[in-house]
């Protein structure tokens, strides 16, 4: 038998994540691999019929020029049913359309994803259904575990895909193949040789009207509870004897669970800060507070910061700064690898003041190596160089992997239940400390670089 998904039953098929980007990952997926065939099943509370969905389908392959057979019969196939997720009836009658295994993707807020799976104690799942939760997944670790829980009554435990489309970026992805297969890093790769990480995910874009998810979230779950914290274990975990789904999961599940905040005080290690009225990549936003839909009473932050370290003998005392913000003026999508000084540069040699730098993109497929070299002129003085590749987009996009390992029933891109709640007791720690009013939440002009962090930086130098 065939073990791989032929129904993929979207909950909160007609919400924004489906059209941006499930769909024309869909359209990706299916426009490279002619022969497939999936029944693609739209289901939210608003009353449509199939060919509304079919056109909501549509518009999205053709984002991304999605062509060929495998589309044709997605769209002649698919499907809209109106169902109330919390109703087992409901459900029941999703599964009853689909045709050999179904996959069932929760696009849908947390709350509304614990209901879903609240009723389906009550419904009999097919042999092999797979459940794939869109993150965040939980709102901290005691309510991440009651879900765990809960869906480990379902199914069996790689039959949950906790998604994370980060992992299925090229760069991320590969940051498996440039530690693991060039003798080079691997011997550096640690404490004594590396002096600090970066992990920055800022972007040029504002709320763009996603107040209802966002506000309330901010950026500390919304990026680096999953996200960066996943990118991280890349960088820090122990190098795994196969690829296999399982083994890479043990070993990224235990570098997360290593993960300590910065001094041990989450007010020391943790920055917040939201975006006021400027202009952003030539568009001007409002205060974060005057945009549509927001509750300022949330003190929602869209920038957050946190310096944590890898609690390991591997690690220990090396300073990971993870941050993402949004309307920020020139950001940066990077991994940058600090390394430390040589212990000595020789007398005469002028300039060699800056370190070894590895730079991985996380929004470009891209990678560099910064390098002191005796340019050319003086001989003595040494000039800056850059070793740097691009090595292009993956052939699909990031919710296209992920996509494809769902319905291929192969766990690797997903999250392991324990790294959740792992990543979780750090967030929560830092989220009491905010709500305790320890940590102030400060303003940046959209467009800025962000407020000016450098003396918290230079004291976890
Ligand atoms: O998951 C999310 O990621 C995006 C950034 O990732 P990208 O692949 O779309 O660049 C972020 O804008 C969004 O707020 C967050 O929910």
């Amino acid at each position: 038998m065939d073990d791989t998904v032929s129904t993929l039953i979207i909950l909160g098929g007609t919400g924004d994540l489906a059209s941006r980007l499930l769909l024309p990952g869909l359209g990706r997926l299916l426009t490279e691999q002619p022969d497939r065939r999936i029944r693609l099943i739209g289901s939210g509370r608003q009353d449509r019929d199939d060919e509304q969905w079919t056109d909501t389908v549509r518009g999205s392959f053709d984002t991304v020029g999605a062509t060929g057979p495998a589309v044709d019969h997605a769209l002649a196939d698919a499907r809209y049913l109106s169902a109330d997720v919390s109703a087992p009836e409901d459900l029941e009658q999703l599964l009853g359309a689909a045709t050999g295994i179904p996959a069932l993707y929760f696009a849908l807020p947390p709350a509304v994803t614990a209901k879903a799976v609240d009723a389906l104690q009550e419904v009999e799942l097919p042999e092999g259904t797979v459940l794939a939760m869109e993150k965040p997944f939980g709102t901290n670790r005691q309510n991440a575990a009651e879900l765990n829980a809960m869906l480990a009554e379902l199914v069996p435990q790689e039959q949950v895909f906790r998604v994370d489309h980060f992992l299925g970026t090229s760069t991320v992805l590969n940051v498996l193949g440039l530690r693991f297969t060039n003798r080079l890093f691997e011997p550096l790769w640690n404490r004594d040789h590396i002096s600090r990480v970066d992990v920055v995910y800022d972007e040029e874009l504002g709320l763009e009207g996603r107040a209802g998810y966002y506000d309330g979230t901010g950026a500390m779950v919304d990026m680096l509870q999953s996200h960066l914290l996943q990118a991280m274990a890349l960088v820090t975990m122990e190098p795994p004897a196969t690829v296999e789904a399982t083994e890479l999961q043990a070993a990224k599940s235990q570098a997360v669970r290593s993960v300590r905040l910065w001094a041990g005080d989450p007010a020391r290690a943790s920055r917040r800060a939201r975006y006021t009225a400027g202009t952003v990549g030539g568009q001007d936003l409002p205060d974060y507070v005057d945009e549509e839909g927001v509750d300022p009473e949330l003190g929602t932050e869209t920038l957050a910061e946190v310096t944590v370290e890898a609690d390991t003998w591997r690690w220990a005392g090396v300073p990971f700064t993870l941050r993402s913000g949004k309307a920020i003026g020139d950001p940066r999508q990077e991994i940058v690898v600090t390394f430390r000084q040589t212990p000595r540069v020789p007398d005469g040699l002028r300039g060699a003041e800056d370190p070894t730098v590895l730079r991985i993109g996380l929004g470009s497929p891209t990678i560099a190596l910064g390098l002191n070299i005796n340019g050319p002129g003086d001989p003595l003085t040494i000039d800056r160089a850059e070793l740097a590749t691009d090595f292009g987009e993956g052939r699909l996009n990031p919710y296209g992997e992920v996509l494809q390992s769902i319905l291929d029933r192969d766990p690797t891109l997903s999250v392991r239940s324990d790294a959740v709640e792992h990543a979780w007791a750090l967030i929560d720690q830092i989220r009491d400390a905010w709500q305790a009013g320890r940590v102030p939440l400060e303003e940046y002009p959209a467009g800025s670089p962000g407020p000016d962090w450098s003396a918290a930086h230079e004291e976890q130098r």
